[in-house]
């Protein structure tokens, strides 16, 4: 059910349900009350669903138009989230260290038995949180490049398939950089390993700072990088490529050691494979290499 719509056309004195001697009793909060919400919550690890689970619950009882949970990994929040006029947060904790920040939105303020009910419904929210963000954790392990923190191979090889798939069915253009550095194996031999690989995470930091928060920036290992530009075409593929040569140039670190970004580019095309996608800007890669390194070729 639409909850937000379910509360726009709602009664407002309909809205909490419960006797008000309900609200007096802790013991009503436990196994058993609130239809099994303890079961249904345990049978996800999905964040995204949890969070979907409780507040469907809450909106029984407690007129909100959306629950969001903050841990520092990862924001969720319900599907339809509105930012109400009235917010109210909270903590949930376990052994008195934070699990997550917890905060329920609403377009009126929330009553005293409001927040009675709150309470007694989400310590039950507590665990479930907790095991889904240990399973996001590890997820995200799989998928991330430990030295630079951007994702990895895996990561690019999943998040490329699905903006390819959403291409295809938004029609919203989507574009393929890929980096690689230039005389970085100097840099290592030159100056140490240790040093080459802070040259990794300072140009990690650097594409990060480049790309909107809606693109995403991985290292398939080496000197090697790729973004994926969503909603963008040729023209933003050079703004980027622009701002990232220009701030490697200025980086004191990557100056020292002589490093530049030679980078290749390609812009979806109708019926492409992702691979067919790859090989071009690839090849534009090699082609940019041949052409004196450090500059933006684009298939
Ligand atoms: N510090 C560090 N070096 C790495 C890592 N992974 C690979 N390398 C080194 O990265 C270098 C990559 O080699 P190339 O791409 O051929 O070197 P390059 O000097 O950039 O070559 P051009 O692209 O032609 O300019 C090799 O020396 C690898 O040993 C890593 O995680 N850390």
């Amino acid at each position: 059910m639409d909850i937000l719509q379910n509360y726009l056309s709602s009664d407002q004195n309909t809205i909490n349900p419960l006797p008000s001697q309900f609200l007096e009793s802790e013991s009503h909060y436990g196994i058993g009350s609130f239809s099994n919400l303890s079961e249904r919550l345990h049978a996800s690890l999905d964040l995204q669903r949890i969070v979907q689970v409780f507040a469907d619950e809450v909106a029984k009882y407690v007129q909100i138009c959306g629950v969001r949970i903050q841990t520092e990994a990862v924001t969720v929040q319900t599907e339809r989230f509105v930012e109400g006029i009235f917010e109210h947060i909270t903590e949930l904790h376990i052994n008195q260290k934070s699990v997550a920040i917890l905060t329920y939105a609403s377009y009126r303020e929330f009553e005293h038995q409001d927040l009675k009910l709150l309470q007694g419904l989400q310590h039950k929210l507590t665990m479930p949180v907790f095991n889904g963000l240990q399973y996001y954790l590890l997820q995200q392990q799989t998928v991330k490049d430990h030295l630079t923190q951007l994702g990895n191979r895996a990561g690019f090889d999943e998040q490329f398939d699905l903006a390819i798939a959403r291409t295809h069915r938004d029609g919203q253009p989507l574009t393929l950089l890929v980096i690689d550095l230039d005389n970085f194996k100097r840099a290592n031999d030159s100056f140490g390993h240790d040093m080459g690989d802070e040259v990794l995470k300072t140009f990690a930091k650097i594409l990060r700072r480049c790309i909107r928060r809606s693109d995403l920036a991985f290292r398939f290992g080496g000197d090697e990088f790729a973004v994926l530009l969503n909603n963008a075409e040729e023209d933003i593929a050079m703004r980027v490529a622009a701002r990232v040569q220009a701030l490697v140039s200025q980086n004191a670190l990557m100056h020292q050691c002589q490093v530049s970004a030679s980078i290749g580019s390609a812009t979806w095309q109708l019926d492409e494979t992702s691979k067919q996608l790859f090989r071009r800007a690839d090849n534009a890669l090699y082609h940019a290499k041949d052409c004196g390194k450090n500059q933006l070729k684009c298939a």
